[in-house]
């Protein structure tokens, strides 16, 4: 590094060291005046009672490992049923205010609301990151993932399902889950609420975010102006571009802890741990039957049995761990570390996929006059002021209802995709933030910027308005692995990406980054903000033909960004795939009353953000483990009710054992038929 470059970096630091105290006394300052001004973003009355150590029971029905996206919808349907005793042990704590604030998305990580995980350093990405290591942060508290997410209900591509069913996996083609994308939601845009592909009583709500800056509007009109179509890409089609749309209620996040535990956290038949860290799954050796969990909670372990099932819902990097500490995992690896085999599984923790994008495109913008009071892109300074708080707090208005990360969200096809199908390989996210304009305070620690990455390419544009676009890959080729480090459950596993193994990944990505880049630059609409790239090149990057494909392919190598969507690590697939963890039923091969519901079961990535997907997921295993155990259960869609109430039947039938009057949630739209079946033991294991 020059002598310039290494006071240019102390600089940088130096800077960000003294602008530190003033944003978290904003953070501090908003998340007291919240407690004191909005009773309702504390919703008290609902929120969860962690279940003391001494009320937990011996034995449970089931017993959920991980209270994340999935974990929370399955305690949720399991917990309809009365005659269930369901337990959802949880390693982190409750969500807090700050938590429901879009604005506040990237604060969120590196916290203790995070696991903070960090990939093994490799020779093809994140070579611009702290130790070439990228962070993949992971909800460690109630709700999961969806409490630290950006929002974003994205649910993939008709195709991408279709795929799932045509690999031996019956029931998961597009057709069969749509209708559990449905029930799930709460749709609350106007325009999409008696669409076909829309549901409106479940309990996931989705709106628009709350507030806009005008960014939002050129980004529509510009790629409007490259020819694309502005639609509801959740919809019939996928190629094209929309205003975001958020798992938020009332401008606030709806996470599956607000959505799906909220309302069913007074059923006596549930109850929830927190801070409850699941360290070994019980499996009888002889009949290779699952039959409890044990866990540690504040210092003390535990251990409790399921007469019916254990489900891990642990997410993508913690239940392929669990089951490979259990001895379900690839032989010669659980040898390696000294854990005893009990089912040579190959396939768990491979097959590992994620959405990586290629960061750091920044992009500089004059407004016109007609904008001089207004807040374009997100200002640190500017955004983090009393002004914003008191518009939170006291109008339910302003900058804190805003996901500046991405305000319009574009499908495009590259020129390797088939033009005349509808299956984009490229997710844009058009942000009217960027990495200077946070002065690195938030993204740069979130991602893991190296200090001289930041300083050469961001120091010198500091606070300018700047606006972002994040290019991502959405079916890459490339696959990576999830190792265990050694025997210890409070050890991280090792997480090896290999983004870019496949060079094709590259080559589509610097193909999207070009197209998104014409978009930026090359539209009327944008050319009237005079967008210009941001000149400063990327360390690493400066003896290439600045913005030609090598300098892309070098950008998307130095600054990349995991999109969060790790999935695959434990998948579906039909018996005769060798390296299939899970039946179609999400049930664990050669294992009996054990079930992985989270995104390790999914054999492919779906084309979109992944948080939506798993809640389908959940959806549609809580019907199969009801099926499975003989009890009834029948969705009803609105159409079908509707003609049912014309008949003068009573809506709520059958709901009178069922506690679901929490929340503003009717149950109308069910029939469940509940009978106590009894519980399937091949022995007495205790
Ligand atoms: C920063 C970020 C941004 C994202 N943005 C979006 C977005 O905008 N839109 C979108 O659709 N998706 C987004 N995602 C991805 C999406 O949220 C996840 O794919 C999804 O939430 C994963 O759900 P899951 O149920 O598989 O796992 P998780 O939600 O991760 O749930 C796993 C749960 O298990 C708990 N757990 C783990 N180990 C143990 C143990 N041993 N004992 C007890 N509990 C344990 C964890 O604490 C966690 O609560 C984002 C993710 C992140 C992290």
């Amino acid at each position: 590094m020059s002598t310039i470059s290494q006071q240019m970096n102390l600089f940088s630091m130096t800077r960000m060291a003294l602008t530190l105290g003033p944003g978290l006394g904003f953070l501090f300052y908003l998340h007291s005046t919240t407690i004191s001004a909005r009773p309702d973003v504390l919703d008290r009355e609902h929120r969860v009672k962690d279940v003391p150590s001494y009320a937990i029971k011996d034995t449970y029905d089931f017993v959920i490992v991980g209270g994340g996206s999935a974990g929370a919808v399955l305690a949720n349907r399991l917990s309809e049923n009365p005659y269930w005793n369901v337990l959802l042990l949880e390693a982190g704590p409750d969500e807090i205010s700050l938590t429901d604030m879009p604005l506040m998305f990237p604060t969120l990580q590196q916290t203790p609301f995070d696991w903070r995980y960090r990939t093994e350093p490799g020779e093809k990405y994140c070579l611009g990151l702290k130790d070439k290591r990228c962070n993949w942060p992971r909800g460690k508290v109630l709700g999961g993932c969806s409490v630290l997410n950006a929002m974003l209900y994205i649910r993939g591509n008709r195709r991408d399902y279709d795929r799932w069913e045509s690999l031996g996996n019956p029931g998961w083609g597009y057709d069969d889950v749509l209708p559990y994308f449905k029930k799930s939601e709460d749709m609350r845009i106007d325009e999409y609420r008696e669409d076909d592909y829309h549901g409106k009583d479940g309990y996931l709500t989705v709106e628009h975010f709350r507030y806009h800056s005008p960014l939002a509007d050129w980004f529509l009109e510009a790629a409007r102006e490259s020819g694309y179509e502005i639609r509801d890409v959740n919809g019939e089609y996928q190629t094209g571009f929309t205003l975001a749309h958020g798992t938020l209620r009332e401008g606030l996040r709806c996470s599956t802890e607000k959505g799906f535990i909220r309302p069913a956290a007074k059923r006596p038949n549930l109850h929830v741990s927190l801070h409850s860290m699941v360290e070994k799954i019980l499996i009888n050796e002889y009949t290779k039957q699952a039959y409890g969990v044990v866990f540690n909670k504040f210092g003390l372990s535990k251990t409790v049995y399921s007469d019916r099932e254990v489900i891990l819902s642990a997410g993508s990097l913690a239940s392929p761990q669990l089951l490979m500490l259990a001895g379900i995992g690839p032989k010669e690896h659980l040898e390696d570390v000294g854990v005893e085999v009990l089912v040579d599984s190959p396939g768990v923790g491979m097959n590992l996929q994620d959405h990586a994008a290629l960061g750091g495109a920044t992009y500089l913008f004059e407004p016109t006059e007609e904008y001089d009071d207004q807040v374009c892109s997100f200002q640190l300074p500017k955004v983090f002021s009393t002004e914003t708080i008191n518009q939170f707090t006291q109008e339910k208005t302003g900058p804190i209802y805003w996901l500046p990360e991405c305000e319009v969200m574009g499908f495009v096809k590259t020129k390797y995709e088939n033009q005349t199908d509808d299956w984009p390989d490229i997710q844009y996210f058009f942000a009217s933030y960027a990495d200077n304009t946070d002065g690195g305070l938030f993204g740069k620690k979130a991602i893991g910027l190296s200090d001289e990455l930041y300083s050469a390419v961001y120091e010198n544009i500091l606070y300018k308005e700047s606006f972002s676009i994040l290019t991502l890959l959405l079916r890459p080729n490339s696959r990576g692995r999830i190792m265990l480090k050694d025997k210890n459950p409070n050890s991280q596993v090792l997480i090896y990406p290999n983004y870019f193994d496949d060079p094709q990944d590259l080559r589509v990505m610097v193909d999207g980054a070009k197209k998104a880049h014409k978009i930026a630059t090359e539209t009327p609409t944008m050319q009237k903000y005079n967008a210009t790239f941001n000149k400063f090149r990327m360390p690493g990057c400066h003896d290439l033909d600045f913005l030609s494909d090598e300098y892309w392919a070098c950008q998307a190598q130095h600054v990349t960004m995991t999109i969060y969507h790790p999935v695959g690590t434990a998948k579906m697939g039909p018996d005769e795939d060798p390296v299939a963890v899970v039946d179609p039923r999400l049930r664990v091969r050669g294992i009996k009353n054990l079930r992985v519901v989270d995104c390790s079961i999914m054999p492919y990535i779906p084309s979109g953000n992944t948080n939506a997907p798993v809640i389908m997921v959940a959806e549609k295993a809580a019907d199969m483990i009801k099926e499975d155990w003989g009890v009834l259960h029948r969705y009803v869609d609105s159409s079908e009710q509707e003609t049912e109430n014309e008949n003068g039947d009573d809506e709520n039938k059958n709901d009178e054992n069922i506690e679901l009057k929490t929340g503003q949630r009717t149950s109308a739209k069910k029939e469940l038929i509940m009978q106590k079946t009894p519980a399937r033991r091949d022995m007495d294991y205790w």
